[in-house]
């Protein structure tokens, strides 16, 4: 897909706030030295907490409205400093993050975790790790539905609503079920917690059980969240394909990049299926700040977050190329070595 007839992809490019910065670069560099055949026209918004301080403002709606018009969407990350008096809490992450999430109906977070070959984990005996996350976008308890009341007194009460309706549900089911059935595997996990979360369970288990009848070859089954993390911890090989909410889909992705490398490999896509809006790709990683600003940050998350994007955009062959590039660079990083930031970009981009 590209916005007009000469090849030319509009790329929207959001560094955003403290490693975004850093990492971001090296991923537009690689997205430069790969051969896609198409030439991606960049547009960079300079939106994050530094904007926001100088300006007060997160996401002005031109600005959202602009960033529409794009094929698609480069992201670093996006928060300042916790605690930062001058940053009202979560205001760059629902107000800029999450609000590009849902006003562009990202609806299937995909993050693939995979063990690549000569990559340390910190289990003694991981396997073959290969499965994807196919974490909700746009629902759970991330929409902003709660309040507080009676607030600093002893009297306090605090809601964070999960939404979970059947529309928003059954869609990620089905692009999960049909993702497991283009995998060797053909494997698809539930992950949820329906014997406490009764009326969002619900929902999630009715649906994934009507939509499971429909893949007959795609097999099945459900953990609750506290028993899959053991199982990801003891013995991730077992999962293929894992369909889960917002915010257990935040957590999990997590845990999986750590067992699989660390958080500077772990790459991820804001995914519009539908096409009616940009997909966004980004690092797992958020901003890190407390290693912001040496160049110590691995662009690796970045730079295998243009893969998706490729994929997506249908240039699976120069999404392969990067990816092998990665591979290429991973298998020759020595425990003990460091290398700057720029200088992993540097030898990515090279192999290209
Ligand atoms: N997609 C996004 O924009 C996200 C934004 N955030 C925001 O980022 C800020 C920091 O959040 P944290 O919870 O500390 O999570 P984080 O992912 O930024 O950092 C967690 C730990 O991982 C390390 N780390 C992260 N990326 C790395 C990389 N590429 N190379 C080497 N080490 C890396 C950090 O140094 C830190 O010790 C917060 O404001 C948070 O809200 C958090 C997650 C996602
Ligand atoms: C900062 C959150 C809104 C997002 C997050 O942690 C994630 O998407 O992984
Ligand atoms: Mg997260």
């Amino acid at each position: 897909m590209t916005s007009d007839n000469t090849g030319t992809v509009q790329l929207a490019v959001i560094p955003g706030d403290g490693i975004g910065q850093e990492v971001t670069p090296e991923a537009l560099k690689v997205l430069e030295a790969v051969d896609s055949g198409v030439k991606f026209e960049q547009t960079h918004y300079d939106l994050g907490a530094e904007n926001y301080l100088r300006t007060k403002e997160v996401l002005p709606p031109t600005v959202l409205a602009e960033i529409r018009q794009h094929d698609a969407i480069l992201l670093g990350a996006v928060g300042g400093k916790p605690n930062d008096p001058d940053l009202p809490p979560g205001i760059l992450e629902r107000g800029l993050l999450l609000k590009l999430r849902f006003e562009l109906d990202h609806y299937v977070n995909l993050r693939p975790s995979r063990l690549f070959p000569g990559t340390a984990s910190p289990l003694a005996d991981p396997g073959d790790v290969d499965f994807v996350v196919v974490r909700e976008g746009t629902e759970g308890p991330y929409t902003g539905n709660g309040g507080a009341l009676r607030v600093g007194t002893p009297h306090e009460v605090a809601t964070e609503v999960s939404v979970n309706t059947a529309f928003g549900v059954e869609r990620v089911v089905r692009d999960a079920f049909a993702r497991a059935e283009r995998r060797p595997r053909k494997h698809l996990t539930l992950v949820h917690k329906t014997n406490v979360l009764v009326n969002a369970g619900s929902v999630w288990w009715r649906l994934f059980e009507a939509v499971a009848a429909e893949h007959p070859d795609v097999t099945t089954d459900y953990m609750h969240i506290d028993a899959a993390m053991i199982h990801m911890t003891v013995n991730p090989s077992r999962f293929d394909v894992i369909v889960t909410d917002n915010l257990f889909g935040d957590i999990i992705t997590d845990l999986a990049a750590a067992i699989t490398g660390g958080i500077g490999l772990a790459a991820s896509g804001n995914v519009n299926p539908d096409r009616t809006a940009p997909s966004m790709f980004e690092p797992v990683h958020g901003s890190a700040p407390d290693i912001a600003g040496q160049q110590v940050a691995d662009p690796t998350a970045a730079i295998l977050s243009t893969s998706l994007l490729l994929d997506h955009l249908g240039h699976a062959d120069a999404a392969a190329a990067v990816e092998a590039a990665v591979l290429a660079d991973l298998s020759d990083r020595r425990p003990g070595t460091t290398r700057r930031t720029s200088e992993i970009g540097d030898a990515i981009a090279a192999r290209l």
